[in-house]
């Protein structure tokens, strides 16, 4: 049986990318495909864009969008991924979320919602940015002190939210095996007289031009040495084909929040 999976932002750079794995991969089905009024493709077969015909019309209406839907793909706004999970509770449609970007009020309302329907929502799909997180946790705990920390990520010219959500992720994990707060600890950016560094915090810095997909760093500078752990994405696929990843899995859960680690099978929980 196929995975029936409807597609948020369907004209996005992702929603594009998911469109077209989602009509390459043999076990998922395309069920539906949103956009917001005023969208150029509203109306027009999903896979137009292909030049192959889905089946599917690109449509603002979020019921006609998700009817038949086992799960969506969104990877929009935070306002819009908001909307859309308030109809897939009612419709006890799962979720898998991409969208970054999210204030914490927001993300306690993904929270609640989980506890209705299945959701997976992580700021990266890609495997290799999730093996580098599990990565980031054993580093930081061998180089708990004497190193300074610095996280620096280069995204598009498109790009709205900074940090990126994959950064902000990688402060996390740094500060949880350290016991620090990233909230209190992280240091956004630096200008003027700032004084020497303070070993405890985090600081992040944010490149933004042409059509970088997603570079990742995060820098352990000590006396004498430096380590350097990168994640460098040459292409969309890879977030589209863990998205997939995460529709297979939540088709066959029950409701809850889960990472890509449970979807991955890297919780150190077992298989
Ligand atoms: N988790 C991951 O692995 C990845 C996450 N991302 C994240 O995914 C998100 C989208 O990225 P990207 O595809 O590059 O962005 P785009 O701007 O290319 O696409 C966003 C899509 O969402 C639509 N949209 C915007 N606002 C709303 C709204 N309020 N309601 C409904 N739909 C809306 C846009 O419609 P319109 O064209 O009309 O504006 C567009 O179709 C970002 O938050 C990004 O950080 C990106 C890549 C990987
Ligand atoms: O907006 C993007 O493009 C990306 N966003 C995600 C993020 O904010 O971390 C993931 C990836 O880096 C691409």
């Amino acid at each position: 049986m196929s995975v029936r999976i409807a597609i948020a932002g369907a004209s996005g750079r992702m929603g594009r990318m998911l469109i077209e794995a989602v009509m390459q991969s043999p076990d998922c089905q395309l069920s539906g495909a949103l956009d917001r009024d005023g969208s150029l493709l509203l109306g027009q077969d999903a896979g137009a864009f292909l030049g192959r015909e889905s089946g599917v019309r690109v449509t603002s209406d979020l019921r006609e969008g998700l009817a038949g839907a086992q799960v969506l793909i969104d990877f929009t706004r935070p306002e819009g991924t908001l909307a859309h999970l308030a109809l897939c509770e009612e419709l006890g449609v799962a979720m898998v979320i991409g969208t970054t970007g999210f204030e914490p009020e927001q993300k306690a309302r993904i929270a609640a919602g989980a506890q209705k329907i299945g959701i997976m929502m992580a700021p990266n799909m890609s495997v290799g940015v999730n093996v580098v997180l599990k990565l980031l946790d054993m580093a930081a705990r061998a180089l708990n002190e004497g190193y300074d920390i610095e996280i620096i990520e280069a995204h598009h010219r498109h790009k709205v939210d900074a940090p990126s959500g994959t950064a902000l992720k990688m402060g996390e994990v740094v500060a949880g095996a350290l016991g620090r707060d990233l909230q209190a600890c992280a240091v956004y950016g630096r200008e003027g007289v700032t004084g020497e560094r303070d070993p405890s915090t985090i600081g992040f810095a944010t490149v933004r031009g042409g059509d970088i997909i997603g570079d990742h760093t995060v820098l352990f500078a000590g006396t004498g040495e430096r380590i350097e752990i990168s994640h460098k994405s040459s292409s969309r696929a890879t977030y589209a084909q863990g998205s997939l990843r995460a529709a297979r899995f939540l088709a066959r859960s029950g409701p809850g929040l889960y990472g890509m680690d449970d979807v991955l099978g890297l919780t150190g929980r077992g298989a």
